[in-house]
């Protein structure tokens, strides 16, 4: 994959989905689309996206009793995305079922702990109060489940990939380089640069607002390409 950017195109708007996507296409490896965009739009959406020629990454985070996932998987058949998310705490038998239940060419992708998570929040779920130490132990147990890979922040993504150097890794939370501390809403607590994100080992970076909610898209795909 030349381009390791995908945008996340977090709208239930399907013609502005499309019409981001045409706007940021040429600087972009693919687009992610999420619960908003599916919620919304379902099947049909996804196909319409398709279209653009971009890979799909169709991030719907599963997380439920292994026959249940791995059947909702198996409703998603002829979509076909390029990578799809459920979630590591689901256990391992629900992540074996899943890549059991995946397209041989879709990567089934375990999300360890959320970038919007910090220690507190962790402790207050009753997990050790450490989100590293939490994403090893997930990425272990992803890796030992047979799935193609884990979604972490940048601050983990080196040791997770040192754990597993043949794994896949989503880095989410990604924030340019000089942008407002905490802007957006401030919903990211772990978050990292696109470049100190691929230099920890991510393979693949996810960005949605930074791109989205910019004066013109096109440009901020483009300057955050740049600096790949
Ligand atoms: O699986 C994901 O993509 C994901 C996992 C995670 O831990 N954190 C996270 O932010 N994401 C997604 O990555 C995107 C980040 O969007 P921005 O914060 O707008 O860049 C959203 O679509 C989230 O759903």
């Amino acid at each position: 994959m030349s381009n390791r950017l995908f945008v996340a195109l977090d709208t239930p708007d399907l013609a502005k989905a499309r019409a981001l996507a045409t706007k940021v296409r040429h600087h972009v490896g693919g687009i992610k689309l999420g619960l908003e965009f599916f919620m919304a739009n379902g099947r049909s959406g996804v196909r319409d996206m398709a279209e653009l020629g971009l890979p799909i990454f169709l991030d719907l985070k599963l997380h439920d009793i292994p026959n249940t996932v791995a059947k909702a998987i198996m409703a998603l058949r002829g979509l076909d995305p390029a990578i799809l998310t459920v979630h590591a705490a689901g256990g391992r038998a629900m992540l074996e079922d899943a890549k059991a239940a995946a397209p041989l060419g879709t990567k089934v992708i375990a999300v360890t702990t959320l970038t919007s998570l910090d220690g507190s929040d962790l402790a207050s779920i009753g997990c050790s109060g450490d989100p590293h130490e939490q994403v090893l132990r997930l990425t272990q147990l992803a890796k030992d489940a047979g799935v193609d890979g884990v979604v972490c922040s940048g601050e983990e993504v080196a040791a997770a990939h040192k754990l597993w150097p043949k794994g896949f890794f989503v880095v989410p939370g990604v924030r340019p380089a000089g942008g407002v501390p905490g802007a957006f809403g401030g919903d990211q607590k772990r978050v990292v640069t696109p470049r100190a994100a691929l230099d920890a080992g991510a393979s693949i970076l996810v960005i949605g607002r930074p791109i989205t909610q910019a004066a013109d898209p096109d440009v901020a795909a483009r300057e955050i390409e740049a600096t790949l």
